[in-house]
């Protein structure tokens, strides 16, 4: 069974009583949930992590080499600093899908430019965290037209 790493960035963790206007009421658990939902009935494994800690995002995502076939992430506030992350996006060469929760490029400026973005075969912002479930569809879509052994 293909494996996808689900990677979330700072404060993702707060989901749920983080600003619910913007990020909605759903916890990190509900997001876990809805993903493990989703592999499910599309026949992926999925690894759903998050860290406040750029170098351990780094570090998971380095570990998806030989491991996993494609990376969803949502780097959150890394997505506009983070050269880092970037690097190692590129260092494992796998299908990367970007989610924002928001539609950063309704917000303010600074978020409009992701350092990701570059590497991401497609970017899905402002769907809330059905965006999640989106990422996982076409992830699966990319592996399947890709002809990753199970
Ligand atoms: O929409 C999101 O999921 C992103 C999440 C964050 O935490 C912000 O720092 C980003 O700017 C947007």
């Amino acid at each position: 069974m293909k494996l996808v790493a689900v990677l979330n960035g700072p404060n993702l963790n707060m989901l749920g009583t983080r600003e619910p206007e913007k990020y909605g009421a759903a916890t990190l658990d509900d997001l876990e949930s809805l993903c493990a939902e989703t592999a499910e009935e599309l026949g992926l494994a999925i690894d759903f992590r998050q860290s406040n800690i750029e170098g351990e995002l780094v570090s998971w995502i380095q570990e998806c080499r030989g491991r996993a076939a494609g990376i969803v992430i949502n780097p959150a506030a890394y997505s506009h600093t983070s050269v880092a992350i970037l690097d190692a996006l590129s260092a494992v060469d796998l299908p990367v899908i970007e989610v924002h929760i928001t539609n950063i490029h309704r917000r303010e400026e600074f978020r409009h430019h992701s350092y990701v973005s570059r590497i991401a075969t497609g970017v899905i912002a402002g769907l809330g965290i059905g965006g999640y479930a989106l990422a996982l569809r076409a992830m699966a879509g990319i592996l399947a037209e890709a002809g990753d052994e199970d």
